[in-house]
């Protein structure tokens, strides 16, 4: 798959973002293994700590359509104001590594389309992880 269509997937599903708050709309792209792609965006609240970010959005819309851990061969998450290739916060790492094998690749997009690869592995160093 062109990491291409899966970068223009995230800076695409940025476009639905609810960001009253910050302004700062984000966008993620999730590959399937069959070659569907979900997209999910941020969606804040007035009470700050209840916003959900693009990444989760992504895999919550994944896994409530089926998908499964394991399914999941790639990730891509825009940020549209960011300067530096995005970087994903402490609960999307956790989320991640709950469904994502440790080497998946894992695009971090600025707005000026700088791409930075890493891994969940690279993200989340020494996870915790109960199943295992
Ligand atoms: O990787 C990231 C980083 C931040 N945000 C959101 C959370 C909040 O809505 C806004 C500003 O932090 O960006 C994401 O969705 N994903
Ligand atoms: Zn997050």
């Amino acid at each position: 798959m062109d990491i291409k269509k899966l970068q223009d997937a995230a800076v695409n599903a940025s476009k639905t973002a609810y960001v009253p708050y910050s302004d700062f709309q984000v966008g993620a792209a999730l590959l399937t293994i069959d070659g569907k792609i979900f997209e999910g965006c941020n969606i804040e609240n007035a009470s700050f700590g209840l916003t959900n970010c693009a990444e989760r959005t992504a895999i919550f819309k994944a896994i409530s359509d089926g998908e499964e851990k394991g399914d999941f061969v790639a990730l891509a998450v825009y940020g549209e104001k960011a300067v530096k290739p995005i970087s994903p916060c402490g609960a999307c790492r956790q989320v991640m590594a709950e469904f994502f094998d440790k080497d998946l690749p894992v695009y971090l997009i600025s707005k000026h389309l700088e791409v930075k690869k890493t891994t969940v592995e690279e993200l989340l160093p020494y996870q915790f992880d109960e199943l295992n």
